[in-house]
C-alpha cells in the first residue's frame, strides 16, 4: 500500500518541476505561459499570482475536455502550451501536473514550493479583488493549521 509521500516521490519522478525564481524567468519569456492554480476557491480568493487561471483539482480532469460544466477552453486548446500548476507546497499541483500529463499536456510543469515558495521569494500575490496582499499575511496565510486531533496519536 502507497502512503501520501510514496505516491509523491513516484509522481515526483514523473514530472518536471520549476522553482520560483525559473517562474518569473518563463513569465517574462513566455506571453502565453499559462499558470495554473489548482488549491480550493477560499484559497485562491484569498491570494493568487495574477493572471493565473483557477481550477481546483477536484475538477481538473473535465476541465481539461471540451462539454462539460467545467470545462475551460484555454486549458482544452492548451494541450501543447507551456503551463505551470501551482498549489500551496508543491504536492497537489505534482499530482495534477501528473494528472495532465497523461491526458496529453505535453509541456507542464508543477511549480516546486509553490506559492508558499513563491511568497518567501518575495514575488507579488493578489486577492480576489486584484489587491496586492501582504508578505506577512500571505506567510499566516500559508503556514500549516494542523489540530491536534489530525496529528498522528503517539504509540
Ligand atoms: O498544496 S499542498 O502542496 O500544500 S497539498
Amino acid at each position: 500500500m502507497s502512503r501520501l509521500n510514496d505516491l509523491l516521490e513516484k509522481t515526483l519522478s514523473e514530472i518536471r518541476e520549476i522553482m520560483p525564481w525559473n517562474l518569473v524567468d518563463r513569465m517574462a519569456e513566455n506571453p502565453e505561459l499559462i499558470i495554473l492554480d489548482v488549491r480550493e476557491p477560499k484559497e485562491f480568493e484569498t491570494l493568487h499570482i495574477e493572471g493565473s487561471i483557477h481550477v481546483p483539482r477536484g475538477v481538473l480532469e473535465s476541465a481539461c475536455e471540451w462539454d462539460y460544466d467545467d470545462t475551460v477552453p484555454a486549458l482544452v486548446t492548451g494541450r501543447d502550451k507551456e503551463i505551470v500548476v501551482v498549489c500551496r507546497s508543491g504536492r497537489r499541483s505534482a499530482f495534477a501536473a501528473k494528472t495532465m500529463q497523461e491526458l496529453g499536456f505535453t509541456n507542464v510543469v508543477s511549480l516546486k514550493t509553490g506559492l508558499r515558495g513563491w511568497n518567501d521569494y518575495e514575488e507579488p500575490l493578489v486577492n480576489s479583488a486584484g489587491e496586492t496582499v501582504g508578505e506577512e499575511f500571505a506567510d499566516d496565510f500559508f503556514t500549516s493549521k494542523v489540530r491536534p486531533d489530525q496529528l498522528k496519536p503517539k504509540p
